[in-house]
């Protein structure tokens, strides 16, 4: 018989959205890439120690330690920085030598580490990002072109509606609120069937559109509750009065 479903093509990298909040991160070097680095786990709400000793500190990364946003310690790596429960290793030196034993000392302990400049010894690699609000977009190439996807990421974002992160906010709002309108667990498949018809009946451009209303009017959102109740899909000249 033959199979039912495509075999799985491997060569990949898992793509996540980790929540970091409160974990523990160690930034060792204090340059620019640090500097970068620190914003990106910072996004996600970890606790930052960065080890780098004062001279050749990045101008941000010293903001960033005068505002208290990181721990810093002013001195080189030292072995024992690794230990007492760090969940997460960036080494950003210019040093390749010692970036390379403290990737061999992260995989030792089997903390994830990220050695900036050495792929082989990444066990995650960071992405393009684009940011705005909730709404995350990220680019991989798995390694094979940096530069190509800060483009590919640039030409993906400059398609969307320009309040796109806006309408991902308040698809967050509508979504709390058809959970109060339907809180039974097993009612879960309304909730979602719903949901999923009226972004397809409206369209992003659509979204887009209801998000601009929203935004000026506080009693859209739960205008929509009839409608879910009777499940079903208003179209948006119904819901904006058109
Ligand atoms: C996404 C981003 C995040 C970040 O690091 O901030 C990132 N690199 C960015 C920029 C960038 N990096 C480099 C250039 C010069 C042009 C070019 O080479 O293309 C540019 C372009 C620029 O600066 O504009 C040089 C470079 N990068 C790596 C090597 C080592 C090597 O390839 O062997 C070399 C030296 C190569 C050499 O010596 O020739 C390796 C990695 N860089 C990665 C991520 C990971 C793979 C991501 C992926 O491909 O999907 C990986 C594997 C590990 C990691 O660092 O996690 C950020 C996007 C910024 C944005 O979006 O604006
Ligand atoms: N992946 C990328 O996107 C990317 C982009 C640019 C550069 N890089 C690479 O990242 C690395 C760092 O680049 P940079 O521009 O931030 O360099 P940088 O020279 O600005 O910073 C290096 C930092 O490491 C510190 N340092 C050196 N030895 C140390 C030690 N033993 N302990 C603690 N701190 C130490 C220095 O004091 C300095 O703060 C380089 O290898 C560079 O080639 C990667």
């Amino acid at each position: 018989m033959a199979d039912s479903y495509k075999p799985i093509e491997g060569g990949g990298s898992l793509l996540l959205a980790w929540q970091i909040r409160n974990k523990k991160v160690l930034i060792v070097g204090g340059g620019n890439v640090a500097a970068q680095r620190i914003v990106s786990v910072k996004i996600g709400d970890a606790q930052v120690v960065v080890v780098a000793p004062s001279d050749g500190l990045h101008p941000e990364v010293r903001q960033h330690i005068e505002h208290g946003e990181v721990t810093w310690l002013d001195r080189r790596f030292q072995d024992t920085d690794v230990d007492g429960g760090v969940d997460m290793v960036l080494t950003a030196l210019d040093d390749h030598e010692e970036s390379l034993r403290i990737g061999h000392l992260c995989r030792q302990k089997r903390i994830p580490v990220n050695v900036a400049d050495v792929p082989d010894m990444c066990d995650f690699y960071f992405m393009s990002q684009h940011r705005d609000g909730p709404l995350q977009i990220a680019v991989s190439t798995n390694g094979r072109g940096p530069k190509l996807a800060n483009m590919i990421r640039t030409t993906v974002t400059q398609a969307l509606p320009p309040n796109t992160g806006d309408m991902v906010y308040y698809m967050g709002e509508l979504r709390a609120k058809v959970r109060q309108w339907e809180p039974r667990i097993e009612e879960s498949g309304k909730r979602m069937g719903w949901v999923t018809k009226v972004c397809e009946a409206w369209g992003l451009h659509g979204m887009a559109r209801w998000t601009e209303a929203a935004a000026k009017d506080t009693t859209l959102v739960d205008s929509l509750q009839p409608y879910f109740v009777d499940n079903q899909i208003p179209t948006l000249e119904m819901v904006l009065k058109e």
